[in-house]
């Protein structure tokens, strides 16, 4: 099964479109181990809330060669809890660098799993990434307009609005069955609700991942333009406001998937 099959898949059997993502902050532990423990703890906790989750690389990598390890740990839980892993990158480069990113994300260990990207290389830039997701059973999710207010320094409405084109072309190139997502997926700020339906109706067969929830302002209730009818087509992503819901305790954390799970329903009558 693909990573796009995977996720509409656990979707519709867990009735849940959240993605929970761990960002795990040194600063916040006793010491790495304290740290290696509390984030796997989460990751089952709130396994049962979740679609997928997403592990920003960023949190692994500043923490060395044990956060490589770690972050292994954690890809091999998700796959024994059944989750599809998003790898947060936003990894971009010109097309021979990018080749190497896309060999180490994905490919190897990581074949199957999705990776964040970024496309401000230009297009071309993009090609290393979605062919070695198509090879591998696994997708990208390409920036379109990040849910920071600074977003707006460059990633004028035209801009985002043209890299969604792109990436519904890239999608159209795939042959999907009724009801599937291509490989070639979105980032979409769950901050933009004013622009949820558009990009949705740019993108019809892309998956779109809307990272923002909670600690950043957005709200589960203000999201349905994003996901098509039934609940499918969009993951919502929280780090914070599930992981450190309530300090480091698990059980808040457990708590907090299942709100955010339960409000993304709501909103979707479902
Ligand atoms: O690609 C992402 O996931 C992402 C894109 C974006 O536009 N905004 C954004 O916040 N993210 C990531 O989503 C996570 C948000 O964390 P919280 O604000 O704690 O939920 C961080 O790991 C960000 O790097």
């Amino acid at each position: 099964m693909t990573f796009t099959q995977a996720l509409t898949d656990r979707t519709l059997r867990l009735n849940t479109r959240l993605c929970v993502g761990l960002d795990p902050r040194a600063g916040a532990y006793r010491d790495a181990a304290h740290l290696r423990a509390h984030t796997l703890e989460v990751l089952e906790a709130a396994a049962p809330s979740a679609a997928c989750v997403k592990p920003q690389l960023a949190f692994f990598e500043a923490l060395g060669l044990p956060g490589f390890a770690l972050l292994e740990e954690v890809c091999a839980a998700a796959r024994t809890l059944g989750l599809p892993v998003i790898l947060d990158g936003k990894r971009g480069d010109i097309g021979s660098t990018a080749a190497a990113y896309a060999q180490g994300w994905l490919g190897g260990p990581h074949a199957g799993d999705a990776l964040t990207v970024n496309p401000f290389l230009g297009f071309g830039t993009l090609t290393p990434f979605v062919e070695a997701a198509r090879a591998n059973g696994g997708a990208v999710f390409v920036l379109v307009k990040t849910s920071n207010p600074d977003q707006a320094d460059l990633q004028g409405q035209g801009v985002s609005e043209r890299i969604a084109v792109e990436l519904a072309r890239l999608g159209a190139e795939e042959r999907l069955e009724a009801g599937e997502y291509a490989s070639v997926g979105a980032v979409v700020g769950a901050t933009h609700t004013g622009d949820l339906a558009t990009f949705r109706a740019l993108m019809p067969r892309a998956p779109l991942l809307l990272p923002g929830l909670g600690a950043q302002g957005a709200k589960a209730g203000d999201l349905a333009a994003a996901f098509h009818p039934g609940g499918t087509g969009a993951v919502a992503s929280a780090s914070r406001a599930v992981q450190y819901a309530s300090g480091l305790d698990v059980g808040a954390a457990r708590d907090a998937a299942r709100t955010l799970r339960d409000e993304l329903n709501a909103a979707l009558g479902i």
